[in-house]
Parts: C-alpha cells; structure tokens; sequence
C-alpha cells in the first residue's frame, strides 16, 4: 500500500541544509492502524506531511497504491490529495460558520448533486457517532465532536489513507480513547490510518510503530 525508499527532506538553515529526514525506507500494508512516535523536533510532522502530500520530499520514492507522489508536481499532488488522503489535525481546523454537516460535505468531489452530498456527510456524521447534532455549529459541541466531525470530513471523498497528525492532542485522556478506537474500526473497514501521536497510551494498540529519532525511522516491534 504504501512503500517509501530513500527518502530525505531537507530545509534550508541560513547557509546549509538541515535534513528533517535522511534515508528512510519502510512499508505500510493495507488496513494497517500505523503510530507514528518520536520526541518533538524529530520528523514526525514531515514525514506525515510527505505521505499525505502536503510537502514534496528532496529526495527518493514515496509509492501510494502504486503512484510515486515524489515525482508529483504540486499541482498534481494537490488533486491527489483530494481523493486519495484524509487529513485529520490536532486543532480540527473546522470552519466555524458552517454546520458539522456542511463542514463534512465541503471536501465532497464525487458529485455536483447538493442532496447527494449532503446525504453522503450525513451517513458519515452517522458513522462517527454525530448524526444528531449535524446541524450545530462547531462552537456548540464539544472537542471530541469537532474531532469526529473532522474526521467525518476526512473520509468524505472515501480515499484509502487516512493521515493524522496528533488528532488527540488537544483532548482528555477518555475522549482520546474514543477517537483512537474510531480510528481502530477505520483500519478495520480497510482504511490505511498514519496517526501521529506523543501519547504512549497508543503504544501497545497500533498494529504497527514507527519511531521517528533525528530524522530517521525504525520499526518497533511489539515485543520491544
Ligand atoms: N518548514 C520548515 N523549515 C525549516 N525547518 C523545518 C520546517 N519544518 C520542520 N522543520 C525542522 O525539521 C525538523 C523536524 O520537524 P517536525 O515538525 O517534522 O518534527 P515533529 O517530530 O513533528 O515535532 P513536534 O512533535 O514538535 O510536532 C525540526 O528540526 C524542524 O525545526
């Protein structure tokens, strides 16, 4: 599913280049729940970047169902990224003067048709646990609501990655533990999910850990 070579990403400092990433290389298989560790400074960020195409590596290959998103222009990985990456953030980044419901539908390119669409977020909202309160505007629910509407957003053009970057950052430790199970049952319906986390609750639940440490990524396995 996801099958990353040699890639760096380095960012001009003054004079010279610093990498944020030197010669990674690992694979994600299909309907993997992948956390993404590591201290702060040491590339999570722009590694989850680069696999959701938000930023173009320096160098190497970034293989997505196939596609080497590296060698994308940025108009190119723009598109890409519409159907084929959810992004989910740790500040939500809902648009505060539309409906849950009208946020959801605002990614929506499968149809020109406004009740399909709305029909569509609508089902989403349902799936996340929200359907009640579609109409509501951000400010009238609570963190973990806005975080499960914007993962309704995420999943609104069914793309097969769904990218996170610290999703609970900004939640109490229950309300954490209900988004994480939401991203459990994502990757269980075949959903590739890439969740960038601090928090080591998460550790022992991902059926994969990549530890980001000065630019480089190990594997960790389960009985480590
Ligand atoms: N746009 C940029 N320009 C220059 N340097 C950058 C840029 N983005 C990130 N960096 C540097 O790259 C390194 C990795 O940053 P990154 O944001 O990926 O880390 P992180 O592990 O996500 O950190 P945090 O947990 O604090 O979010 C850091 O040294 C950072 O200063």
């Amino acid at each position: 599913m996801i099958e990353v070579k040699n890639l760096s990403k380095k960012y001009p400092n003054g004079e010279h280049q610093d990498y944020a990433l030197k010669n990674v290389q690992f694979e994600v298989n299909k309907g993997e729940l992948v956390g993404i560790f590591g201290k702060s400074g040491s590339g999570k960020s722009t590694l989850l970047h680069i696999l959701s195409g938000i930023e173009a590596p320096t160098s190497g290959t970034v293989k997505i169902d196939g596609k080497d998103i590296a060698g994308f222009s940025n108009r190119a990985l723009t598109k890409w990224r519409g159907t084929n990456v959810g992004i989910v953030f740790q500040s939500f980044h809902l648009i505060p003067t539309l409906t849950l419901v009208e946020n959801v539908m605002l990614p929506m390119e499968f149809s020109k048709n406004r009740k399909r669409k709305r029909q569509r977020a609508l089902d989403l909202l349902e799936q996340t646990g929200l359907f009640m309160k579609a109409n509501q505007f951000p400010e009238s629910v609570s963190g973990g609501e806005r975080q499960r509407t914007a993962i309704a957003r995420a999943l609104a053009n069914d793309p097969p990655v769904i990218a996170a970057d610290e999703p609970t950052g900004n939640l109490d430790s229950q309300t954490s533990g209900e988004i994480f199970n939401l991203f459990q049952v994502l990757a269980e319906t075949g959903k590739t999910v890439l969740f960038v986390t601090h928090d080591l609750d998460f550790y022992g639940k991902v059926s994969r850990r990549l530890q980001v440490q000065d630019g480089s990524v190990y594997e960790v396995h389960k009985t480590e």
